[in-house]
């Protein structure tokens, strides 16, 4: 056969493969909560592109060596940080007005989030507007050899639009051949003692290789202007409760969220000011290593365009070292109608960072 013609030959035989596949998918419809067989991430990301077939491809992002001079003898621990967009909310709540509706789809926009969840593999995923947790994320998960833990927001707003799938809420889920659970706690923040419709779940890890401890934490905090206070009161409320959670034990701490706010506010300087010794893991992606991305949010509402920063991974700078981040996308790669595109299914990008502990610790925290 000619060149051409086993091109043309080879482009059917995948086109039928997809559709075939498409059609018949064995891990992606209806997850069976009592099917509990190990899935192969292969054979999943595979079903993923099947269904993603007609969608352009997926964006090229790359690791960024930060690596210090202590090299340790153990894997690094990845860590992804992502407010995945709520279906119910993207539907019928965010007015995203450039994209398009049928890029919003949940079958294929579900697609585009396990592929980015299994093109870095990593070994802890903190989400936020989780609101197929139940149906989706937990069984298909688990199968994957994560384990679970979901806290819905008290009052979703997502229980506002009309055939949503539930409240939304934070998820953390942590690989189990890596890491056992110590202990875990769900948080319902508070504001100046006021109990808010914001959550936190914290959980203690021990890692199976060192035997070292962490605290790992993901939150989600009120969005939208005007609420820079309250905001400030929800991270002292969570900052407090971290530090009850790790100083009694003396462990570090990893801190990922959608705090809804810019590095120039309050409750960002809380953070980076805090007894605990935090630093924000993409600073160090600046020059200077002083400076936050320029967005990790990018959209077009009916009120204009919105690009902020608002995504953190914050670590226990004296424990812990940031061996290597994911690039952000770059403007071009977002194009001109922003975010959520048919490319990328959320507002917000994925933040992935992997860490690994530093020696003699205990004294630095
Ligand atoms: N029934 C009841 O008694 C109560 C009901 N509620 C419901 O909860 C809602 C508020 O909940 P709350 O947790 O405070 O919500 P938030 O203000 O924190 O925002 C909720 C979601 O809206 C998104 N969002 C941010 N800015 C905008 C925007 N300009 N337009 C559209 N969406 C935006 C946020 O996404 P992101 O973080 O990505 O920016 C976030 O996920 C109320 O509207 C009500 O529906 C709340 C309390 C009581
Ligand atoms: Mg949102």
């Amino acid at each position: 056969m000619g060149n051409g013609t086993s091109r043309l030959y080879s482009a059917l035989a995948k086109a039928l493969n997809s559709s075939a596949a498409s059609q018949h998918p064995e891990y992606l419809v209806s997850p069976d909560p009592e099917h509990l067989e190990p899935i192969d991430p292969k054979e999943l990301l595979e079903e993923c592109r099947a269904v993603l077939h007609t969608r352009p491809p997926r964006f090229q992002r790359d690791f960024v060596d930060l690596r210090t001079d202590c090299p340790s003898s153990h894997p690094p621990i990845r860590v992804m940080q992502w407010n995945i967009l709520a279906q119910a909310l993207g539907e019928g709540k965010d007015n995203f007005v450039q994209c398009p509706v049928e890029a919003l789809k949940w079958e294929e926009r579900k697609c585009l989030i396990l592929e980015e969840i299994l093109a870095y593999q990593p070994d802890i995923l903190c989400l936020q507007e989780v609101d197929h947790y139940f149906d989706t994320f937990q069984p298909l998960l688990s199968r994957l050899g994560y384990q679970g833990t979901f806290f819905p927001k008290p009052w979703s707003p997502c229980l506002d639009v009309e055939h949503n799938n539930g409240p939304d809420g934070c998820a953390l889920f942590f690989l189990q051949n890596r890491f056992k659970l110590v202990n875990s706690a769900n948080i319902r923040l508070t504001a100046m003692t006021l109990k808010t419709n914001q959550v936190a779940i914290a959980q203690t890890l021990e890692c199976k290789e060192s035997s070292r401890q962490f605290c790992i934490a993901v939150t989600h905090l009120k969005a939208r202007t005007g609420w820079e206070r309250f905001r400030s009161a929800q991270g002292c409320d969570l900052l407090q409760n971290l530090q009850n959670i790790t100083q009694g034990a003396k462990i570090p701490l990893i801190v990922c969220g959608d705090f809804n706010a810019e590095p120039t506010e309050e409750v960002y300087k809380h953070f980076a000011s805090s007894s605990l010794n935090l630093n924000s893991a993409y600073k160090l992606l600046s020059a200077d290593g002083q400076s936050e991305p320029p967005y990790t949010t990018w959209k077009i509402r009916t009120s204009g365009e919105c690009r902020h920063t608002l995504d953190y991974i914050w670590y226990s700078k004296h424990a812990l070292s940031v061996r290597s981040a994911l690039d952000l996308l770059t403007e071009e790669q977002i194009g001109p109608n922003r975010l959520p595109s048919f490319n990328y299914p959320s507002d917000h990008l994925s933040l992935v960072c992997d860490f690994s502990f530093n020696e003699e610790p205990d004294g630095l925290l």
